[in-house]
């Protein structure tokens, strides 16, 4: 019997990317000056052509179109510059979309901007104001607190919750940004390589959240360099290859047909004999 697969996929769309294109202008690149009169130029001319006011256009991300669905993890692979990171600020609505248009169910997360922290405020104080920024109440931070601090690891080596961020190493920056965020269930998260610079014990630990994050119904995208936290932590996966969506399909598939891409699927040659 012939179905209308359309009308029997029960799954819940979250995100929906429709064909769209992401541009990043750059003033100031002829004259190399930033004078009041190339400014005023810049003004003057913007109207006649974009190339000859001195901006450069990038064209970030080309044609993109996909369909997120609640409870999926998916993550973003591509090699350097390949629009990854690009495509994600615009789901989180931090930058606008030249043509196409992004559909998103409920308040999308990045995980980084969101929890907005500073570097001069003790671990302690960010953990307040991550909570705060992501919409927690005071109380709720409260209740959380230990969590945060217990999963972050941060204070396994000493007290270092009550040190400022800016005594942090990159690795436990991170830990303690992705515990922040891990504290509440997110409509839409959106990791870009947070979990790249913690240690294989931590990235176990994130994997199990995200893992949790998607029983809660949300919706996880990770940018990660990394193919083992890809096949870790996503059943899916979307290859981006200088701004074009290559491929879309089951992690596995992608994380190999990408791998063949870029040589690191192949078996090194033998050394030749002296
Ligand atoms: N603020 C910006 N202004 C101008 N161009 C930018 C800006 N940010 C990124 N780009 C350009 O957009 C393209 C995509 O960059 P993006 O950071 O999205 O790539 P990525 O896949 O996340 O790279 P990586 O794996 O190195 O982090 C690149 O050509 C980059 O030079």
């Amino acid at each position: 019997m012939a179905e209308n697969t359309a009308l029997t996929d029960e799954r819940i769309p979250t995100v929906i990317a429709d064909r769209v294109d992401i541009v990043y202008r750059v003033n100031g690149t002829t004259g190399g000056r930033g004078s009041a009169t190339a400014a005023l130029n810049r003004m003057l001319r913007r109207k006649a052509s974009e190339k000859a006011a001195g901006t450069r256009i990038v064209h970030a991300v080309k044609n993109v179109s996909f369909v997120a669905h609640k409870g999926e993890a998916i993550g973003l692979i591509g090699t350097n510059g390949s629009g990854k990171s690009t495509l994600l600020k615009a789901i989180a609505g931090l930058l606008p979309v030249e043509r196409g248009k992004i559909y998103t169910d409920g308040q999308p997360s990045l995980l980084g901007v969101n929890a907005a922290l500073m570097s001069d405020l003790t671990g302690e104080r960010n953990v307040y104001l991550g909570g705060l920024a992501m919409g927690m109440t005071r109380e709720q931070i409260k209740e959380r607190y230990q969590e945060i601090v217990d999963f972050s690891g941060i204070n396994e080596k000493g007290d270092f919750i009550s040190l400022p961020m800016r005594t942090y190493s990159s690795g436990m920056g991170s830990r303690l940004r992705f515990s922040i965020a891990a504290a509440k269930d997110h409509d839409v998260l959106l990791i870009d390589e947070a979990l790249a610079t913690g240690d294989a014990k931590f990235r176990s630990r994130s994997a199990e959240r995200i893992r949790q994050m998607r029983e809660h119904a949300g919706t996880v995208f990770l940018v990660s360099h990394s193919n083992s936290s890809i096949l870790e932590t996503c059943e899916r996966a979307l290859w981006l290859e200088r701004g074009e969506l290559r491929m879309d399909g089951p992690a596995e598939d992608v994380i190999k047909a990408y791998e063949e891409f870029t040589g690191d699927g192949k078996k090194k040659p033998k050394p030749k004999a002296a």
